[in-house]
């Protein structure tokens, strides 16, 4: 038995969710460029959990459900109050996760009609919980949610307490359809090893978001805007980025496990961090990041990935660096839903084998003998 590091190129699981084929993204043989130009996020979340596009009724019933579900308990809202006010967001999203699921009654309940209805309830709570967890970290009371608007819209009222501009709403919606899903990335996977075991939908959530915290996987959003933040200004890119390359520094953003030719997401990102920078006035987050990829991809032949423009795109948008992995999982958890519903539909444990590298033929010695 050998194993392969990282469990490169080994297919592990059969899924009819998302694929990506010579460098091509799709969600249910809908291209991602597509998609990503002309369908909502709640519109992508109904076809990976349903596997074809919503027709009007029942794009209309998803936007009453996720009305209805967006309201969290009293209890977990008390509960958020009591993290501490520095806490990591992930962290508490995590721990906020974990509790919701004592507050619903069928969390246990592993139908196919209570497991679909709680992919919506998750749907529903997890922006209204990285919102409140914005504002308590602030000192700031949770806003309620609005009713009848999108969850890119809502987010940013719950997050403001202001009504959002329709450029900023368009700018995350765009950018939660790009999030969505992503074959066997290391969160979904997470996802799916933790209910093959026929654990509850919340158990796989909370082991994703915990996959998701790394800043090998969704972290590196937050990462690349501290490197944006740590260069500060133009004229000190080059200067940096040859010194990380030089003392072998991971470029944060950069690089994928399968796109070698580039990640089809990252040029939607580019464009939008573009357009956001000429509404402000301010290109200078977006030249910096051009500058960067420029020397990364010339040195090292690495891309950027979907986590190096959201960064700047977030920033944009007045969002502050700790929320941008949590605005990940607001948009990937319609994707770990999916997978955790595929995998519950055909399942059977996840137990691969691991190759034993450690000592043989010990002997035990009692321990005065040690
Ligand atoms: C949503 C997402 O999860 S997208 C990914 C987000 N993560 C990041 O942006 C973090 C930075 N990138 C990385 O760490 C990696 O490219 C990963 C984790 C994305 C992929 O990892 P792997 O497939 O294991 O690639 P691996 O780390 O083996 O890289 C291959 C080579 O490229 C180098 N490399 C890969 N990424 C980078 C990078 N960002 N900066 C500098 N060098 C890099 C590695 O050092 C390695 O070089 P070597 O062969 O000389 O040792
Ligand atoms: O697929 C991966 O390994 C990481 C990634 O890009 C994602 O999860 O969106």
């Amino acid at each position: 038995m050998t194993a392969t590091k990282g469990l490169e190129g080994v297919v592990a699981a059969s899924s009819s969710i998302s694929s990506i084929v010579d460098g091509v993204l799709t969600y249910r043989g809908y291209d991602i460029d597509d998609l990503a130009v002309n369908a909502s996020f709640e519109e992508v979340a109904y076809l990976l959990w349903f596997g074809k596009l919503p027709n009007q009724n029942e794009l209309d019933q998803l936007q009453k459900d996720l009305d209805k579900y967006a309201v969290l308990p009293d209890a977990l809202i008390e509960q958020m109050k009591l993290y501490p006010k520095d806490m990591n967001r992930m962290a508490a999203l995590r721990s906020a996760i974990s509790a919701l699921a004592l507050y619903d009654e069928q969390a246990d309940d592993m139908s196919r009609e209570a497991n679909e209805l709680k992919v919506i309830k998750l749907q529903a709570q997890l922006p209204s919980i990285v919102a409140a967890l914005g504002r308590i970290a602030e000192g700031q009371e949770p806003v309620a949610p609005l009713q009848g608007v999108s969850i890119a819209h809502n987010f940013l009222y719950m997050l403001t307490g202001e009504q959002p501009e329709d450029t900023a709403i368009k700018a995350l919606d765009q950018a939660l359809v790009l999030h969505a899903d992503h074959e066997l990335n290391a969160s979904t996977f997470a996802a799916r090893v933790t209910v093959a075991t026929l654990s509850d939908m919340y158990s796989g959530i909370t082991s994703a978001i915990g996959a998701l915290k790394g800043p090998l996987h969704g972290g590196a959003n937050e990462a690349v805007m501290k490197m944006l933040e740590e260069i500060g200004s133009e004229d000190r890119v080059e200067s940096y980025i040859q010194e990380q390359l030089s003392n072998k520094v991971k470029i944060m953003g950069f690089g994928h496990r399968v796109y070698k030719n580039g990640d089809p997401r990252a040029k939607h990102l580019q464009k939008m961090s573009r357009e956001l920078g000429e509404m402000n006035n301010d290109l200078s987050l977006y030249n910096m990041s051009v500058q960067i990829e420029e020397i990364v991809t010339g040195s090292k032949g690495l891309k950027p990935n979907v986590d190096f423009y959201s960064a700047s795109v977030y920033t944009m948008l007045g969002i502050p660096r700790n929320l941008f992995t949590p605005i990940f999982a607001i948009s990937r958890v319609s994707g770990w839903a999916a997978h955790i519903l595929e995998q519950y539909e055909n399942n059977r444990i996840i137990r691969p084998r691991a190759e034993y590298v450690g000592p043989n033929n010990q002997e035990y010695r009692p321990v005065t003998e040690r």
